[in-house]
């Protein structure tokens, strides 16, 4: 048997506009998330962790954020991607755990559907699945809100 463990970690900045995508979630808040895709930094983090378990680089390799066909795009893409090539190589994937930093929006009401949408787009069960959050107790960047981090860890197993 062979067992992976990656991690990923990613940060995007706050402008100015009215919700935020985190996990597929269409969140309202009071600014947007700035980015050459939709910015879903949790999404990002979880893609970044699956392309670490297969040791197969990171999001920007795959859709680098010169290119301007990613512009705007949905990040269910990248999610897609990372999730096919580990199934290509043999791999299933074991569960994932997200975290988001940040002390606004708050993520709980929200984590129930950010899990699900993952589960959807992966295929794997909900119960595999983890989506949750942290304040930095108004420390820091994230503390200051001039921005949301995430990190996420993905298991991938081949028989
Ligand atoms: N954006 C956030 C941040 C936190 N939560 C929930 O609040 C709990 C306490 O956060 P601390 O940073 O004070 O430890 C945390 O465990 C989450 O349940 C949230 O929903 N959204
Ligand atoms: C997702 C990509 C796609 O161009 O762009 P961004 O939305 O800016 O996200 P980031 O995590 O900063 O970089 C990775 C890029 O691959």
């Amino acid at each position: 048997m062979d067992i992976r463990l990656g991690h990923g970690y990613d940060v995007h900045a706050f402008e100015e506009g009215d919700h935020v995508i985190l996990c597929g979630v269409r969140v309202p808040h009071s600014r947007k998330l700035k980015g050459h895709s939709d910015a879903d930094v949790g999404m990002h983090a979880l893609t970044d962790a699956i392309y670490g378990a297969l040791a197969e680089g990171d999001i920007g390799r795959h859709f680098p954020p010169s290119d301007p066909q990613w512009k705007g795009a949905a990040s269910e893409i990248f999610l897609d991607h990372a999730a096919k090539l580990a199934e290509a190589r043999g791999f299933r994937i074991g569960n994932v755990d997200v975290t988001l930093i940040c002390e606004w929006p708050k993520i709980g009401p929200h984590a129930s559907a950010m899990a699900q949408e993952l589960a959807r787009i992966i295929g794997l069960e909900p119960g595999r699945i983890s989506v949750k959050a942290t304040t930095s107790e108004r420390l820091g960047f994230t503390g200051r809100e001039e921005g949301i981090a995430a990190i996420a860890t993905a298991t991938l197993i081949a028989e």
